[in-house]
């Protein structure tokens, strides 16, 4: 059994949430399924990565600090013995970041051993943790996920699997997706409101829980279905189907709209929807809601390009106006006029402006040709502190173009947020006290439009009241101290260990 948890310096500036798998197979070591399932999900998390497998005696478990490649080496899989087992990528939203944090976290008990992976986070964790500490629970980390865990572990040794888990959720509130070992058995559990995504897919020889579809993909695996909101599924062994247990039902879901908006890769389907699609049509509504006309039309590399394609497709259909283009109206070019520095990873959440403005410039390049003399509407998927748009339209301008038009694809972002995606702070988000307006005039564009509210939940085909949509309104579905809530969200009286599961 191996258990490497090194330290190594943090990385920034390049994920935002975490990412979570689970496989269980019919005899074939679930180790190497489950790295090509992380490597799908390394956008999702690059702090640290781990596996924990079982060969139906022993857990065996290899979390470190670093990406999927890193962490892993030849030796370090051929340890992982056992047909089942769990995986995780970790971008940090609470407790340190360092290697004491680093999951899934392992905990063995009376009555077996337990795996724990988790994208999301707990808005009551400490109330839990001290809860469990008076107990005499002892806890290795600062962070939600290993509350979770010891919650968990401590209903296994009164109730069964599934009841236990129901408990669990009981006493668990905020976002999470789980993938969980309980010896061999694996579970996936997804929060009641479907915060975070987690789907379940079925391989040649089993069946596996992942974040996104792409790590299915990766496995060449067919997509069943999303887990749902407030599910419990329990992997059959020897990869032989799984059991579905709706512990929890609500009337409301809460989806994250930014994993569609930015999050998720593009190849990923979530509740039902290819993120590509959802981009490409949030795109379009942008041009209905506040196409401008112009020479050319760029992307932001790299998740403004759907968006992109999606408005300049809409832009050669109708004019701004909305009336139909005459068939000597060649509309707006497409162009791709800023090219990507493959080599540098997301920007938006390295730790100080200076940095992320120096990554800025070394990640998006103009090319002149396509921008000198020219009006040009650039496309980005949103503006968290402005930076990026900030300095592109200096450089477009630094270039030649006579005017810049700027259009994001996702409202406003005037709030934090609290569900696991690592924001800024009110004081640090453009949006959160300058109006359109103001803004426009300090990133220097021409003009400037966001998308509605409105558009997003129409184009994500749900109504506002099952989405997330804290970051953009300011009203969570959740209850968190300080915060407004937009929708009846009181919670169950902490009652130490007198809340029962029902059945
Ligand atoms: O207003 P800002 O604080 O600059 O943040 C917004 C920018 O950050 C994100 O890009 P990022 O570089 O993180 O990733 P991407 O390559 O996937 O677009 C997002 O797509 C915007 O471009
Ligand atoms: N990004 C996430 O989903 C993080 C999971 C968990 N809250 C942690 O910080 O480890
Ligand atoms: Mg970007």
């Amino acid at each position: 059994m191996t258990d490497g948890r090194g330290e190594t310096p943090r990385r920034t500036g390049m994920t935002e949430k975490c990412g979570v798998v689970g496989v269980s197979l019919d005899g074939r070591d679930a180790a190497r399924p489950l790295y090509y399932g992380l490597y799908a999900l390394q956008h999702r998390g690059q702090e640290s990565a781990g596996i924990v497998t079982h060969d139906g005696f022993q857990q065996h478990s290899h979390v470190d600090m670093g990406l999927v490649g890193e962490v892993f080496d030849e030796d370090d899989l051929d340890v992982l013995n056992g047909a089942t087992g769990i995986g995780h990528v970790r971008y940090p939203t609470a407790g340190s970041v360092d290697s004491s944090c680093a999951q899934p976290f392992s905990v063995s008990f009376k009555s077996g051993s337990l795996g724990l992976s988790h994208n999301g986070n707990l808005v009551n964790a400490d109330e839990i943790r001290d809860e469990l500490a008076a107990v005499g629970h002892a806890f290795t980390s600062d962070g939600d996920t290993e509350v979770i865990a010891h919650d968990l572990a401590r209903n296994l040794l009164e109730e069964d699997l599934v009841r236990a888990v129901k408990r669990t959720m009981g006493r668990i509130h905020g976002s999470y997706a789980l993938a969980i070992s309980h010896d061999d058995t694996i579970l996936g559990v997804r929060d009641p409101q479907g915060n975070r995504p987690l789907c379940i897919g079925e391989l040649e020889d089993g069946y596996m829980l992942a974040s996104e579809s792409a790590a299915i993909d990766t496995l060449d695996g067919d997509l069943v279905r999303d887990v749902r909101p407030g599910e419990l599924v329990v992997l059959r062994e020897d990869g032989d189907g799984f059991d579905s247990y709706q512990l929890v039902e609500e009337d409301n879901t809460a989806h994250c709209f930014f994993e569609h908006v930015y999050f998720a890769r593009p190849d990923s389907v979530i509740d039902e929807t290819l993120v590509y699609e959802a981009r490409r049509n949030l795109g379009r509504k942008l041009w209905e809601e506040s196409g401008v006309e112009s020479d050319v039309v760029m992307p932001v590399p790299d998740s403004g390009r759907a968006f992109a394609s999606g408005y300049a497709d809409a832009a050669s259909e109708t004019t701004a106006d909305g009336d139909l283009r005459e068939e000597s109206d060649n509309g707006v070019e497409f162009a791709e006029g800023l090219m990507k520095n493959r080599y540098v990873g997301r920007t938006f959440i390295m730790p100080t402006q200076g940095e992320r403005e120096r990554a800025v410039r070394l990640k998006l390049n103009p090319i002149k040709s396509t921008i000198e003399g020219k009006t040009v509407t650039v496309i980005d998927d949103s503006i968290v502190r402005g930076t990026t748009s900030t300095q592109l339209v200096q450089l477009l301008k630094d270039c030649g173009a006579e005017k810049v038009h700027v259009r994001i694809g996702a409202p406003e972002i005037v709030a934090p947020c609290y569900m696991g995606i690592n924001m800024a702070t009110r004081e640090e988000l453009i949006a959160s006290d300058k109006s359109t307006t103001e803004i426009r005039d300090t990133i220097n564009a021409d003009s400037l439009a966001y998308l509605s509210t409105d558009a997003v939940a129409e184009v994500l085909g749900n109504d506002r009241i099952d989405l997330c949509l804290g970051c953009v309104t300011g009203e969570y579905p959740y209850d968190i101290d300080g915060e407004a809530t937009d929708r009846d969200v009181t919670r169950p009286e902490l009652e130490g260990r007198t809340m029962h599961a029902d059945d």
